[in-house]
């Protein structure tokens, strides 16, 4: 059932300390890592992000007492009308010190997470069970073609349960090395590669893997690269080509940080604030995550951000804004954030680097051309530069803001109660893909949010 909301804000100030979960990216490549890891990798401050607590409930043993009231429940909803059912054989979990994958899982559905299906894939892949990976039906509209031929390159056996090209993939648990040398084109989706790359050590001859063309949203390759560090597996990383030996653990704690994407829309509120003093404890400025850039986009909006007693401070400080042209490619889970936050502004600003947008949990530059449309702005574009036309932009007393199962539609456009009085959120239980405590977090600097009984 959807729960819409109506979100109102008292005052334009934006005071408090919000500690946020763990970064659902981080998170997601720790628990691989930990399965693949032989008991030798612990993962220090899992992410109550729906996304990695489901990935945590397919790969952790189900008597984990730390993770189990997260994943004891065999249903999870995870922010779209479905209930998404990790089905079992033999009422076994695999046990986080198998090294691969090797018995238990018959059906499994990962729901709307994008980067758990990816990295799943692989694991699978590789394993000796056979294995059906499904999702909601926006997943199977989200493509996994490359990874799959990837996959059967190297001696994967993997076929299309509907259509070609997306899930529902049958895994079939026949891996046998045939190369160690593959290409993989890098401007569709960077989380294929970063399958391969968490895999790339459990292969026997290990994998030497060419990024064919541009590569998009670099940070997340090197995010899993700097993450296999942690746990002592070395790299190469010379022109397009990674090259990953076969190699043992070593005995390692992944701490994950907070989540910078989930940042970002507290930059945003203290853009639109007038007045902003907000504490995230945890955050550094030196980041795995890529969306800490957030940190420098805001800058041009009067966000200082000062990193002190373990955390970063955000102060505002209202003047012209500066950048013109914002290239995403590097950081497109900010896209929305940023676009909004210009839009609100009437800043005309023109942004680059949002293609992979259209693959995401919904289609998400239609989804901001139909919600910006509401407050008058239109996203136009030419030749892949998208500018906002913001000339006839008018803020109403009272919007509506559909979500399209997408978290980053609901907290994208959440700030904007700072200037419209009455904001209704569709299914404000989207936000629980990556930031549950969203709305409760919310409240804590002045949001009100009820629920619209219907
Ligand atoms: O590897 C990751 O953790 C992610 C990579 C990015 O996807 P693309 O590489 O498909 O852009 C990003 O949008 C996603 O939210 C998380
Ligand atoms: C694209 C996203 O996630 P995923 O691809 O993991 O579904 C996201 O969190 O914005």
């Amino acid at each position: 059932m959807k729960h819409n909301i109506i979100l109102t804000k008292t005052g334009k100030s934006a005071k408090g300390t919000i500690q946020l979960t763990g970064s659902k990216s981080e998170c997601n490549r720790a628990l691989i890592l930990e399965a693949l890891g032989g008991g030798k990798v612990k993962v220090e401050n899992i992410s109550d992000a729906a996304d990695a607590v489901l990935l945590a409930g397919i790969l952790r043993k189900s008597e984990d007492e730390s993770l189990k009231s997260k994943v004891e429940s065999p249903q999870v909803v995870v922010g779209d009308d479905e209930v998404h059912e990790v089905e079992v054989i033999e009422d076994k979990l695999p046990a986080s010190d198998s090294e691969l994958p090797t018995q238990g899982l018959k059906t499994v559905d990962i729901g709307p997470a994008g980067t758990a299906m990816r990295f799943l894939t692989a694991y699978y892949a590789i394993g000796d069970q056979e294995v059906v990976l499904t999702g909601s039906e926006r997943m199977k509209q989200r493509p996994i073609g490359l990874l799959v031929d990837a996959l059967r390159a190297l001696g994967a056996e993997i076929d299309y349960e509907e259509q070609e090209g997306y899930p529902p993939i049958k895994l079939k648990g026949s891996f046998e090395q045939r190369t160690r040398k593959i290409s993989i084109k890098g401007n569709i989706s960077s989380q294929y590669i970063t399958a391969l790359l968490l895999i790339a050590v459990k292969l026997p001859f290990g994998l030497e893997l060419h990024i064919e063309g541009e590569l998009t949203s670099r940070p997340y390759v090197e995010m899993t690269l700097a993450m296999l560090k942690e746990a002592n597996i070395l790299h190469t990383w010379e022109g397009n080509v990674i090259s990953i030996p076969n190699q043992a653990f070593a005995t390692t704690s992944l701490h994950i940080e907070p989540d910078w994407s989930a940042a970002s829309y507290w930059y945003s509120i203290a853009a639109l604030s007038d007045e902003a003093e907000l504490f995230l404890p945890g955050l550094r400025s030196y980041s795995l995550q890529g969306d800490s850039v957030i940190t420098e986009i805001m800058a041009n909006f009067g966000i200082t951000s000062q990193f002190k007693d373990g955390g970063v401070y955000l102060t505002k400080e209202v003047k012209p804004i500066g950048r013109k042209v914002f290239d995403m490619k590097e950081c497109p889970d900010l896209a929305q954030t940023v676009v909004v936050v210009c839009a609100a502004l009437g800043h005309e600003a023109s942004f680059t680097g949002l293609e992979t947008l259209k693959i995401k949990e919904t289609d998400r530059i239609l989804a901001l051309q139909t919600e910006l449309a509401k407050i008058g702005v239109k996203l136009i574009e030419d030749n892949e530069v998208y500018t906002l036309d913001c000339s006839q932009k008018q803020l109403p007393q009272r919007m509506f803001i559909s979500t399209y199962h997408d978290h980053r539609m609901a907290m994208a456009f959440a700030p904007l109660a700072i200037l419209i009085p009455e904001l209704e959120v569709e299914d404000a239980d989207v936000v629980e893909k990556s930031y549950p405590a969203f709305w409760t977090d919310l409240a804590k600097v002045g949001f009100n949010s009820s629920p619209l009984t219907p």
